[in-house]
């Protein structure tokens, strides 16, 4: 019997991978792309192995990049296994250099578990379309068996299609000369238009991750733009930020990082982020405790965190993307697995309702908790003093500001920018 299955294809010895199972007879979910690219051929494995390649019809089958295009038939013991339903995930800026490691990452199975099969959906722009066709080769080539769909695109709408997670990474970086007023609106049109397509064809529980700069007002534009979706499923990605501050404590206590605990990044991830050595923990005892050195902690551990982005740039002559990566998988992770006992985690969500008493309506890195299921609580067992709430403050009015910048893409009248200073991105400084 041949059964219409979805799944990555080695041709050498017929290797049948965790295919993900048509219901017999059920149609194929619907592909209407018109601007992905165009099947190349469907293999179909017969119960002994035996491939046969076909021509189809290219209208059928769109959605698909090379041999992700191939339809197989179950193999006996197939038959009998249950696999757990296809996640599937669109990245914008696929052909970037931060996609460039995370997509490895997704496909090996590190983020959502060896036993999840994933949908990977690709979105560039005409000038990174090529780009993103050897990215999709190379997937192709690495042969992982958990990876069953990549496909690849340059409209929103098609490429966002029923999507589980969207990781927003593509944006324009800031050039020389370049007012942050004019990032704003330009990424921040982006973000609308995302946000827009997100809301008319993504999954209603999407859970959007927003990596593009400047991430926390991006994020605020998405989630403005898409009011379908809960706004509490966005983040604009801190957790870099929350790594680098642990890698630091670890380093002055001289401990292995993974002793430091509850690290959190208040705010915007810009350089008025707060990194919060009051409620951080080293092997179970406040910062404080172990670190007594407080003019450090204020002085030192605070700008290095801050800056920690713009001294890589110096020295790399490009921004953090492999750290980055690992930031969004170790992001994800924190939403897909139960928070350990005591601990939480940093993202910039949404402050509505928000326990602290920082200002609502703006996206706010803050500790979170939660419980594995892709949604979170803020942590409500965190500690306030002078130091931190003048700190948290500053970074409240910078992103308070760039929301009247943004105002005529979030549908709140019209824009009217004036940051209390030109405020730089980590890597701008
Ligand atoms: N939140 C965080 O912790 C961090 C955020 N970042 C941010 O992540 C983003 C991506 O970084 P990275 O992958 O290194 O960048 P790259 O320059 O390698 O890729 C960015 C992608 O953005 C897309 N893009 C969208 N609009 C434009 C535009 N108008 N002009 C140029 N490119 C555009 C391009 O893809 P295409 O043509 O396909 O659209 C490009 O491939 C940046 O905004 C960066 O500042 C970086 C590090 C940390
Ligand atoms: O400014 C950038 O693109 C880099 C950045 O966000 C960081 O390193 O934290």
């Amino acid at each position: 019997m041949v059964m219409g299955l979805s799944t990555a294809y080695s041709p050498a010895g017929s290797r049948l991978v965790a295919p993900t199972p048509l219901a017999a007879g059920a149609a194929p979910r619907r592909r209407r792309r018109s601007s992905l690219r165009p099947l190349l051929a469907t293999v179909r494995c017969s119960v002994d192995g035996a491939a046969t390649v076909a021509a189809e019809a290219p209208a059928s089958r769109k959605d698909c990049f090379g041999v992700f295009c191939t339809t197989y038939d179950l193999k006996a013991e197939d038959k009998t296994r249950s696999w757990k339903k296809l996640v599937s995930i669109a990245v914008s800026g696929a052909a970037g250099m931060i996609s460039n490691h995370l997509l490895f990452k997704l496909a090996s199975g590190e983020v959502f578990g060896q036993d999840q099969p994933i949908a990977l959906k690709l979105l560039g722009s005409e000038r990174s379309f090529q780009a993103l066709e050897g990215v999709a080769m190379e997937l192709e080539d690495s042969l992982y068996p958990l990876l069953r769909e990549v496909s690849i695109g340059i409209d929103p709408y098609e490429v966002f299609e029923d999507v589980d997670w969207a990781l927003l990474i593509g944006a324009k970086p800031r050039g020389p000369g370049m007012e942050r007023a004019a990032l704003l609106d330009i990424n921040g049109q982006i973000f609308a238009d995302q946000g827009k397509a997100l809301n008319t064809v993504a999954s209603p529980n999407v859970k959007v991750v927003v990596v593009g700069n400047p991430c926390n007002t991006n994020a605020l534009i998405c989630l403005k733009n898409a009011p379908r979706i809960p706004a509490k499923n966005f983040h604009a990605l801190t957790r870099l930020d929350e790594n680098r501050a642990k890698c630091q404590l670890a380093l002055k206590a001289g401990v292995f990082y993974d002793k430091v605990s509850n690290m959190t990044i208040w705010g915007n991830h810009s350089t008025t982020q707060v990194p919060d050595f009051l409620n951080a923990k080293i092997d179970g005892r406040p910062v404080k405790e172990v670190i007594k050195d407080t003019k450090w902690l204020e002085e030192e551990f605070t700008m290095t965190v801050q800056k920690r982005g713009g001294v890589l740039i110096q020295k790399w002559g490009r921004s953090s993307a492999a750290s980055t990566a690992v930031s969004i998988v170790d992001a994800i992770r924190s939403l897909v697995t139960p928070t350990p006992e005591g601990d939480w985690f940093s993202s910039g969500v949404y402050t509505t309702g928000n326990p602290y008493g920082i200002a609502e309506d703006i996206v706010f890195s803050m500790p979170c908790r939660s419980k594995g299921d892709g949604d979170y609580e803020l942590a409500s067992d965190v500690l306030m003093d002078d130091f931190l709430w003048e700190r948290i403050k500053k970074s409240e009015a910078e992103l308070l500001a760039e929301k009247k910048c943004v105002a005529h893409l979030t549908g709140e009248g019209n824009a009217f920018c004036d940051l209390p200073e030109d405020t730089m991105l980590p890597g701008e400084m």
